[in-house]
């Protein structure tokens, strides 16, 4: 289904192959990884970098997929350096995982981990794996070489077991300007494997033999037969559906994939290619947004804005998950359906949310009626209130008068005050300028 989703050819028939080296990490001895024929090969994977601010800019880009394998993992060393001595974790030693093999397409950390990041909400959607790059269920090997343009790619480095796409885009940053230096003042580049401090922000030399072993040794994995797929032509008469991979039964079940539900937010609520992006990054946001759209009337760009910008805010704040929210879908669209009719202002509104963090529970409504936030609807209650604030501020008016551009607007602020947030600032002004001129 990777393969699919990344526009592979998928090979009918795939090899297993032993690849031998001798250190720690496997006790094996070897790793069954597919070398001469992987099971998918030739595809690639489109993302998008956002560049500039205010517009925002969304620039495509692809990256090709070279191939896409099944392997074994190794175990995991860890470095204490208190004691000096290494540990291994082998918890995964020898579980299957999947390699997927990126030609050198990208030319910085950002570029990196942007692709990175959407290979990871493919295999999300798809199902593939959870792909959660802090628990090690998505892990990228990092090549990076430099080279001057026109000229053939340099000699690379490999940082291996990157597990954040911040660090995958700072190690990758940190080589590019080493390599550089390191060849401006007459060095060479090793190809050698390195990996990143993440406390000092540096890629360093593996300090053991896992960067200069010699492990080309590769010979077919005996114990597995070749991997046979099939396609609906090509299924053996009489066999057991079940037992048999079908990949025109896979193609045809293929969830919509996030450039598609990207594409579609974009053309059914007219929302900024950037906005749809960034609704896809967060676990449940995308579901979060869909729900309150559901019970609102508000329009699909003041819910967009709320998600993003108040919603997502407080929840970055306070470090929280979108499943963690105090507050629900019902309940801000609840809210925005206030703001929607102009029964409270957008000062209340903030309000309203802050309280509906607060105090899980209590609904919009009953916030708006505790603290007293429904806009003003009494027209001759703001008359009375704005021509008080009047008499009571004649030298703000005299300013006024002589020209003072800035007195309007306190005023505005003094009206505002009094009624606690509860008039609408546009309303307050017109009352206001035809008291003055009558
Ligand atoms: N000169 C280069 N500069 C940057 N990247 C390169 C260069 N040459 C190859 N690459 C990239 O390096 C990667 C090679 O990965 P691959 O897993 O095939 O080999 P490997 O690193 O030798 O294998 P492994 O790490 O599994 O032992 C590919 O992603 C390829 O695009």
């Amino acid at each position: 289904m990777t393969g699919l989703a990344l526009g592979c050819r998928i090979n009918r028939k795939s090899l297993f192959d032993r690849k031998h080296y001798f250190y720690a990490d496997l006790p094996a001895g070897y790793q069954i990884t597919q070398q001469r024929l992987p099971i998918a090969v030739n595809g690639s994977l489109a993302y998008s970098i956002c560049v500039g601010k205010k517009p925002a800019q969304v620039v495509p880009r692809t990256v090709r997929v070279k191939q896409i394998q099944l392997e074994q993992d190794s175990g995991k060393s860890l470095h204490d350096d208190l004691r000096s001595q290494t540990l291994i974790d082998l918890n995964r030693a020898g579980v299957g995982l999947l390699e997927v093999v990126l030609e050198p397409d990208m030319s910085c950390g950002e570029e990196a981990a942007t692709a990175v990041r959407e290979l990871q909400l493919i295999l999300q959607a798809l199902g593939t794996s959870q792909a959660n790059m802090a628990e090690g269920q998505l892990r990228v090997d990092a090549n990076i070489s430099v080279h001057h343009p026109g000229e053939p790619l340099g000699i690379r480095t490999e940082v291996k077991n990157l597990n954040s796409a911040r660090f995958l885009a700072k190690a990758i940053d940190y080589e590019i300007q080493r390599q550089i230096s390191e060849l401006e003042n007459g060095g060479e580049i090793l190809n050698e494997t390195r990996s990143f401090d993440y406390k000092l922000g540096c890629t360093v030399p593996m300090r053991d033999k896992e960067g200069k072993q010699d492990y080309r040794w590769f010979m077919p994995e005996p114990n597995l037969p070749p991997l046979l797929l099939y396609d609906s032509g090509s299924l053996p008469a009489g066999v057991d559906p079940q037992q048999v991979i079908n990949i025109d039964w896979l193609r045809e079940r293929l969830p919509e994939l996030p450039s598609v539900t990207r594409e579609k937010l974009v053309r059914q609520y007219g929302m900024l290619p950037e906005h749809s992006v960034a609704l896809l990054n967060e676990v449940g946001l995308l579901e979060f947004f869909q729900n309150v759209m559901k019970e609102t009337r508000a329009e699909p760009k003041r819910v967009t804005s709320w998600v993003l910008n108040t919603f997502l805010g407080f929840l970055k704040q306070q470090n929280l998950a979108v499943s963690e929210s105090p507050v629900t879908p019902a309940a801000l669209a609840e809210l925005l359906d206030l703001l929607d009719r102009k029964a409270i202002s957008s000062s209340a509104a903030k309000k309203v949310f802050e309280e509906l963090w607060r105090s899980e529970g209590k609904t919009p409504t009953q916030i708006v009626a505790e603290k007293k936030l429904e806009l003003m609807q009494d027209p001759e209650e703001l008359e009375q209130l704005c021509r008080a604030t009047l008499e009571a501020h004649p030298g703000v008016v005299m300013d006024l008068k002589k020209g003072n551009p800035r007195a309007i607007n306190k005023l505005i602020g003094l009206v505002r005050k009094t009624t606690l947030g509860r008039a609408d600032p546009a309303v307050i002004k017109e009352v206001l300028e035809r008291q003055l001129s009558s």
